[in-house]
């Protein structure tokens, strides 16, 4: 006890600032679980057996005092372009499990030592963004995940967080007993997110009549792909509902995009940056009597959060992907390569997993994650759906606190 209080005595004696030569030096504060000494412009903490830096600049931002924060709105009140850049405590001290910061001209900023340690590099940079269950079919199927019932589901707040607790492991869930109409199905992802409008509707109801120039309207098989990788942000969700099919075939692929890559991660970490690194440019022109349209998204096959690797995109349609023309000739020898091996792992057929898309049945697709595709088909089939924004689930899945 009474070596803590000297120490605490002695940080707040301490004027960092004007000790240049000992910045780094031993000015020390401990209480049962905490110590942190002063360096030239940062704090080093060590809380609960884990050590972490902050700077000083990022300590006068994150100030949450009422003249920095307004914590009923959640928004920073400060300005950070008046903060001195070289800006450093003139007394430091722990008391109360708070980290006490008085800055030059008096002012005093105060933070939890386990909200410093929370929103710390070191420990988001060990944290997963997104946790996951990645899958191929045998997985998928052995965790015997029941689909939503639409009248629970459009009237039960649990009954949509078991959907979104599904939905956000695997990268698809399911709501069965929905109305076969494009009303009904609008009314369901009412639940989940908001409608991203594209130039082929806010709602869309198709059958195989080419009305649009794109082979999805035809009868066609669909190898496995992502939907909209030519805008510059890829839509968040598709969602797919069968209103009628009177033939034969028209099965849904799907495919866990996170799963093949990891796969790739594991066997080729230099095929996988590559895919990372390297820009790639998707189309989709479209030039008929009704419609004109010309856009193009450029950005890698897979996307990576820089502090910690983990994926959060893949964007992967061979039919949609335009000439590459930004890569020189030897690095597009090995980007070949290296998408070679990420095609052969997201075509294993135990990678594969196959679904008749009823009517009634409404599948939500993680459009960053999970790819789709569909067998060929005869006779009349007609499907409706819309996107939605990635953005608006997410915060959906926030407010049941099942993302942090
Ligand atoms: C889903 N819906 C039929 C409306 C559009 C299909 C878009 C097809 C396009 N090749 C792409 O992959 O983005
Ligand atoms: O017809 C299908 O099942 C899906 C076609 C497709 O890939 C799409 O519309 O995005
Ligand atoms: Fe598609």
């Amino acid at each position: 006890m009474y070596r803590t209080l000297q120490a605490l005595r002695l940080a707040r004696l301490l004027p960092a600032a004007k000790n240049p030569n000992k910045s780094w030096g031993h000015v020390r504060a401990r209480t049962s679980s905490a110590s942190f000494h002063l360096l030239e412009d940062c704090l080093e903490l060590n809380y609960e057996g884990k050590p972490m830096i902050f700077n000083y600049v990022w300590l006068r931002d994150h100030c949450r005092s009422e003249s920095s924060y307004n914590s009923s709105t959640s928004q920073r009140v400060g300005d950070t372009g008046s903060i001195e850049l070289s800006i450093r405590p003139e007394s430091s001290a722990v008391e109360d499990d708070h980290l006490i910061l008085t800055w030059q001209g008096g002012h005093v900023s105060k933070y939890r030592l386990s909200w410093l340690a929370e929103n710390s590099y070191e420990e988001k940079k060990q944290a997963t963004v997104h946790p996951r269950i990645l899958w191929n079919s045998d997985i998928y199927k052995n965790a015997n995940i029941t689909s939503a019932n639409w009248e629970k589901f459009m009237s039960c707040d649990s009954e949509l967080k078991k959907f979104l607790h599904d939905y956000l492991q695997y990268g698809i869930a399911f709501v069965d007993g929905v109305p076969a109409t494009v009303e009904a199905t609008e009314a369901v992802t009412q639940r989940v997110s908001l409608i991203r409008e594209t130039t082929y509707g806010r709602m869309w109801s198709f059958t195989s009549d080419f009305s649009r120039g794109d082979t999805a309207y035809s009868q066609l098989a669909l190898d496995r792909h992502t939907d909209t990788s030519y805008f510059q942000e890829p839509s968040g969700i598709q969602v797919f509902h069968c209103l009628k099919h009177e033939g034969t075939g028209g099965r849904t692929l799907l495919v866990d995009g996170f799963y093949a890559a990891e796969k790739l991660r594991q066997r080729s970490p230099e095929s996988f940056d590559l895919l990372c690194r390297v820009p790639i440019s998707h189309e989709y022109v479209e030039n008929t009597e009704s419609h004109r349209n010309h856009i193009r998204g450029v950005g890698p096959i897979l996307s990576v959060y820089p502090w910690n690797n983990e994926l959060f995109l893949i964007r992967y349609n061979n039919y949609d992907r335009a000439v590459i023309n930004t890569v020189p000739h030897d690095t597009v020898k090995r980007w070949y390569e290296a998408h070679r091996e990420l095609t052969s792992e997201l075509r294993r057929p135990e990678n594969e997993l196959w679904v008749k898309l009823d009517p009634g049945k409404v599948i939500f697709i993680d459009n960053w994650r999970v790819l789709h595709g569909r067998e060929s088909f005869s006779g009349l089939r007609q499907l409706c759906g819309c996107y939605l924004t990635r953005d608006d689930v997410l915060s959906t899945a926030r407010c049941f606190s099942l993302l942090p």
